[in-house]
């Protein structure tokens, strides 16, 4: 849809909403009704953050419901002020803990995540039962009744709330648009290869939770305010989480209006469901099939599926790759180096997974300003030196060197920032996100500043636009990176790696499964950007492109360097050979 058709349709209805005490004020069971599905849109638009963007899912969302509500509520008992007064500082309160928490339980991913955060639920309700100085146990706390007219009792809360929704989703679409949305996309996408191209991925996912708090913790202050009483069972609520998810998922999990659209639905089937399906008892019916239904039939939930309906341009299913620009095409702006010595020193590294010594005992040095290859037979650790190099590989023993300091046990982002940049093997570009995205989401450095900047505009887009024509791939900017095949997307990695600065590109099997006109491109692509300074370390089973490309050759077998030296040396050694053969070297 046209953004300013629904950019026009939200002010539409905003507006109604806005009208709708004001046409019939004593119509307190509809404005009820509406400021409950506001306060749900609240916790979906906010729990999209952490699970729709980062792809972290919370079941116990609510806990910063019940964590906003005990604080406004205990304070407020204790200090005689208002609760409302206190909202903000609930706010902080829940972020204060999301923050202790996150840095805890954002350790662990899938379904791992999600048990942890219903019993983080749960323990907290422990916690409000069993701290009864503080909480006033299960007898709970009973907090003054609202200063205003009974008569208009609903009508500020329901301001409160849709205010509370509109700065909620604000919020949420302005984090979408800065590099930390990005970046939060990439994580949901392929942690470990946001990590590999700099984004930092712990503190962003910290951060995410931490954001995805405030406002709940907000509304959780003015509910407390809204019911005048809070007890543990109804504040820790989990059927309240369940519905927040199930709003956000209806919805459409990751989308910005998703949660929003989702969070209504939910809420007015939920009270039909009470009204008119026999008590409250039936919500718990309708919500397990609705979970199973979205499950199995619109994973993606409404927006999407109805997105997929909408006519859709043609994309240009091609092989073909444009011409390198004539135009000379910076794609470093790092000045050559004129120190000496080896850019990456391996020292005796070994890996071991299980019995198998994957790396035993590698030692390798690559020159700087070279394009060195790494070569050897199937399943002799290749890889797996990659990703001890890079640090995605886990423990292991030995040293690694970069530029002259030791970099092993550094964060893979650090190693990212320092310049080391890698591609895949089989190709990690975020799928979903258009080429040019995937090449600008790389961090070569990183500040608080990058956070909130526009995630794709200025200079960085201006030089991610440059990269891509020097792959030739300028006019595919704005298919979604998926789309593309399979020799392109090779190529958009490789634009998004050079985005980085790096000063050592590891490029694992950058010819794998490409047709022999985009391999040509291939090799032209990185002798270009080698004259540029950048130091390129390859991994490549193409012998013939390797030895025509690289210099020094290094020969990896069983772990283990077995030769190396330039390629007329290589391509005469017995011992290479025999490796390539499948016998032992002697
Ligand atoms: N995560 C893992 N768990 C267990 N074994 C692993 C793991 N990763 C790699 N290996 C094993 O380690 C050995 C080296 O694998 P690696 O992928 O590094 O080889 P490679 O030289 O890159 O091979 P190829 O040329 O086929 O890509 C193989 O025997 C492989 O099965």
């Amino acid at each position: 849809m046209n953004p300013r058709v629904g950019h026009g349709i939200a002010a539409v209805v905003c507006l109604a909403l806005i009208l709708v005490p004001l046409i019939d004020p004593a119509a307190t069971y509809e404005q009820t009704v509406l400021l409950l599905a506001f306060l749900v849109a609240i916790q979906s638009i906010s729990w999209n953050i952490i699970s729709g963007f980062a792809g972290y899912i919370s079941l116990g969302h609510s806990v910063f419901l019940g964590i906003g509500a005990y604080t406004a509520g205990i304070l407020s008992t204790r200090w005689e002020v208002n609760p409302l007064v206190l909202a903000p500082l609930s706010g902080v309160v829940a972020v204060v803990v999301a923050l202790l928490v996150g840095s805890v339980v954002l350790r662990v991913k899938g379904p791992a995540f999600v048990i942890i955060t219903i019993a983080l639920l749960l323990l907290f309700q422990i916690l409000a039962v069993n701290l009864p100085g503080l909480t006033n146990g299960s007898d709970g706390i009973t907090l003054e009744l609202p200063f205003w007219d009974p008569e208009i009792q609903n009508i500020p809360f329901y301001y409160m709330f849709l205010g509370l929704m509109v700065l909620a989703f604000g919020f949420s679409v302005w984090i979408r648009r800065t590099k930390f949305g990005t970046g939060l996309v990439a994580i949901r996408e392929d942690e470990g290869k946001a990590a590999a191209i700099g984004i930092p991925a712990t503190l962003y996912k910290n951060l995410a939770y931490a954001a995805s708090s405030f406002f709940v913790g907000v509304a959780g202050a003015v509910y407390a305010y809204f019911l005048t009483f809070l007890n543990p069972l109804g504040a820790f609520n989990i059927l309240v989480s369940v519905t927040v998810v199930l709003g956000a998922l209806a919805g459409g999990r990751g989308t910005l209006w998703g949660p929003v659209i989702g969070a209504f639905i939910v809420s007015f089937a939920s009270e039909a469901a009470t009204v008119y399906g026999g008590g409250s008892q039936s919500r718990l019916l309708l919500f397990g099939l609705a979970l199973v239904i979205i499950v199995l039939f619109m994973p993606a939930g409404l927006l999407p599926a109805l997105q997929r309906l909408l006519p859709k341009r043609p994309i240009e299913y091609t092989d073909h790759v444009g011409a390198m620009e004539h135009r000379p095409i910076e794609v470093t702006t790092r000045p050559i180096e004129d120190k000496t010595g080896p850019l990456l020193e391996i020292r005796d590294v070994h890996k071991a997974f299980g019995g198998l010594h994957a790396v035993n005992g590698a030692s390798l040095e690559i020159p700087r300003g070279s394009i060195t290859a790494l070569i050897g037979p199937n399943g002799s650790g290749k890889t797996t030196l990659f990703n001890l190099i890079t640090g995605t590989g886990g423990a292991h023993t030995g040293q690694i060197w970069f530029d002259g300091s030791r970099i092993d046990g550094l964060a893979p982002w650090t190693r990212a920032h320092r310049g080391l940049g890698r591609t895949f093997q089989v190709t990690r570009l975020f799928k979903s996100m258009t080429v040019l995205e995937n090449v600008v989401s790389p961090l070569g450095s990183f500040s608080p500043s990058v956070l909130a900047s526009g995630a794709v505009s200025g200079h960085e887009a201006d030089r991610a636009r440059d990269l891509l024509s020097f792959v030739g791939l300028g006019r595919f900017e704005n298919e979604r990176a998926g789309a593309l095949s399979y020799g392109q997307q090779k190529l958009v990695e490789l634009a998004q790696v050079l985005m980085l600065e790096p000063r050592l590109v590891l490029l694992d099997e950058p010819a794998g499964g490409v047709n022999p006109g985009l391999v040509d491109r291939m090799a032209d692509v990185i002798r270009a950007a080698n004259r540029q300074g950048i130091t390129f370390l390859v991994v490549e089973h193409n012998i013939p492109m390797v030895l025509d490309l690289c210099d020094p050759v290094f020969v990896l077998a069983r772990g283990e360097v077995i030769a190396s030296g330039p390629p007329d040396v290589i391509r005469n050694d017995a011992a290479v050979l025999d490796a390539y053969l499948g016998e032992v070297p002697t």
